[in-house]
């Protein structure tokens, strides 16, 4: 079951989603390849040393059971010598215990980030790689969430994993063990009964636990409705205030504060069903025992031993029982975790599996950090040496939707060369964003060919959308994007220069600073022309050869786009741009249009150079 198919809810992975195919076992093993990489790993250290703990915290546990059992016997033989001899050694047990349980602890945590980091780096090593980010969350829709499976699926499995990996190999020894000690007391009744009893009650658990599973399910997806409506709210209560929207929102909020309410209420109902049934039977546990020993002492099979040493065994063999129902109890809650961590595992191993697929596709992604190649997409990334360097040619390409038979351009030729800046116009959804999808290698051309032959990148062609991105971090690092610190010689007067250029200076005012630590959410603490012009101050800093401007000055007056292009001139950028307004016309040379039907044309600005229709 996975209540999070709209990405905003928890989820819980079912084994169910799964099922025990060949290729689910293929993933859990690619999985514990992760966990455990090679003998050496510091994982394989982690995991003897968590399971030499769990040996000797089981062998420190039987004794401190035993200890009740022995202080019987001393109160009722009398010896105050041998009292304060087993005080000591009780504590010493005690205090060793407690130790090893929270050296245990420690262990396994360590153990579980060890293994958190792993899976999460090899997932990145993927996910970043080229666009596959990109490819996974836009065009190939296979897999739900794959932000989720990185951030919380392999923390869940991780931990859970870490947690029980100890007591899964223990516990049938321990069962054994106990199951043999009980039967030495009581004969066949103490672990048959005890196991009669587990079973009933197990019975009983699960009959109570469905209904309780499913509405604790349902509660998580109504909580999270709940609290995204308030989110949503609340990153866009500008625009909500503006409508005086407060009456339909209050009722849209209570109407999924009422939904949340009703399903809790069911889930307290069953709970408290469940709760009873789970006292009942701790209780009865802890006078299972006294039954079972019962027997033997009224047939009178210890009618030989004193007093002392009979309340021993009555004592001893309390302990053995209530542990042989706690080692069941363990098993059953293992049963449950290893469902758990088999469907995360799979969730895991699933997102690997389409990674590796989509690597293997060979996206290209030309970048100033990679390069690579594939049939309709090349690239030949070299320097740029003179001043007539053509930036991409596309040659009778036919684009169209991803996935989709519907055509958006057929057989498009062109070409931007330095000094020939071209405006493409054309309806709105006509594929005029989709063209430069296409020129990225965002998606590929259904035929002819694009040549790229600069890095896609601030050293050759950057790109600037109609919405800026921006990323955690100071104003400098949201200037130098997608370079860091240590990619580049950053100039801070230079920065500064341009900031002021684009009427931005109040910016470093508010911050205290070009390269001042600050928390902000860039898209709360400006208005959308704001987020324009530092991003055109972004491309200023690098002073690309080219750059793709998308409706990158739409939030602007006229009169900053017209000092926005002209910097752009100064400075030797030659760009490809999408723009409605007539006023950017004087700053192309060239207008391709795109039409609907998916034919195209191609001019001067002054008058027609080119043209070409189907
Ligand atoms: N990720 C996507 N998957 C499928 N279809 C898409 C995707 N993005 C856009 N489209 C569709 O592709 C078509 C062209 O979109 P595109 O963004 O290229 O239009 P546009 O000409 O840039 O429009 P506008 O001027 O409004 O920005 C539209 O019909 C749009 O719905």
């Amino acid at each position: 079951m996975d209540t999070n198919r709209g990405g905003r809810l928890v989820t819980r992975p079912l084994l169910n989603d799964a099922g025990f195919d060949l290729k689910f076992f293929k993933r859990f093993w690619r999985i514990t390849l992760l966990l455990f990489p090679s003998c050496k790993s510091p994982s394989v250290w982690l995991a003897a040393l968590l399971l030499l703990l769990g040996l000797l915290e089981q062998y420190i546990i039987y004794n401190i059971g035993l200890i009740p059992s022995k202080f019987y016997k001393i109160f009722l033989d009398d010896d105050s010598s041998e009292f304060t001899s087993h005080l000591l050694y009780s504590i010493g047990l005690i205090l060793a215990e407690a130790f090893i349980l929270s050296t245990k602890l420690y262990v396994a945590s360590v153990l579980y980030i060890t293994w958190r980091q792993s899976i999460c780096r090899a997932l990145h090593d993927l996910y970043f790689k080229n666009i596959l980010y990109y490819k996974l969350n836009v065009i190939e829709k296979s897999i739900d969430n794959p932000d989720q499976r990185i951030t919380q699926d392999v923390d869940q499995l991780c931990n859970k994993f870490s947690q029980i990996l100890v007591p899964l190999i223990i516990t049938p020894f321990t069962i054994g063990y106990y199951f043999y000690k009980c039967w030495t007391v009581t004969s066949y009744l103490g672990p048959v009964s005890t196991l009669v009893f587990f079973a009933v009650f197990t019975i009983i658990n699960k009959l109570l636990m469905s209904p309780v599973v499913k509405y604790f399910y349902l509660q998580q997806k109504r909580e999270g409705d709940f609290r995204f409506h308030h989110m949503l709210l609340r990153t866009n209560s500008e625009s909500a205030a503006f409508f005086r929207a407060g009456r339909v929102e209050r009722s849209k909020a209570n109407a999924k504060l009422h939904n949340l309410i009703s399903t809790q209420a069911k889930l307290i109902r069953w709970e408290y069903a469940l709760n009873y049934v789970i006292k009942t039977a701790d209780y009865l546990g802890s006078i299972l025992s006294y039954i079972a020993i019962a027997f033997p002492i009224f047939n009178g099979q210890y009618k030989d031993l004193s007093s002392a040493d009979l309340s021993s065994l009555i004592s001893q063999n309390g302990f053995f029982s209530i542990y042989l129902i706690n080692c069941f109890t363990t098993m059953i809650d293992q049963s449950l975790q290893v469902t758990d961590i088999a469907g995360t595992a799979h969730r895991i191993g699933q997102l690997f599996e389409v990674l590796g697929k989509l690597k293997c596709e060979g996206i290209e992604d030309n970048s100033f950090l990679y390069s690579s190649f594939d049939s309709h997409f090349t690239s030949e990334v070299h320097p740029l040496t003179n001043s007539n360097t053509t930036a991409f040619t596309l040659q009778d390409v036919t684009y169209g939707l991803p996935k989709s038979l519907k055509v958006l351009c057929k057989n498009l030729s062109f070409q931007l060369t330095s000094g020939v800046s071209v405006l493409v116009t054309g309806n709105s959804g006509c594929g005029k964003t989709s063209l430069l999808r296409v020129l990225s290698g965002l998606w590929k051309a259904s035929s002819g060919s694009v040549n790229i032959n600069v890095c896609l990148g601030p050293t050759g062609l950057l790109y600037l959308p109609q919405k800026p991105y921006f990323t955690d971090g100071t104003l400098l690092e949201q200037v130098i994007y997608p370079l860091q610190e240590r990619d580049t010689r950053t100039d801070e007067a230079v920065i500064l220069n341009y900031l002021k250029l684009v009427g931005l200076e109040g910016l470093v005012e508010r911050l205290g600073g070009v390269n001042v630590k600050t928390d902000w959410n860039w898209y709360d603490e400006m208005s959308p022309g704001e987020m324009q012009r530092l991003s055109f101050v972004r491309l200023f800093f690098h002073k690309p050869p080219f750059a793709i401007l998308d409706e990158a000055t739409s939030q602007v007056s006229q009169e900053m786009e017209a000092l926005l292009y002209k910097t752009c001139c100064d400075l030797g950028i030659t760009y490809l741009s999408i723009g409605h307004r007539t006023t950017i016309r004087p700053f192309h040379d060239l207008e391709l249009q795109l039409k609907e039907d998916g034919s195209w044309s191609l001019h001067s600005l002054e008058g027609s150079i080119n043209s070409s229709r189907i």
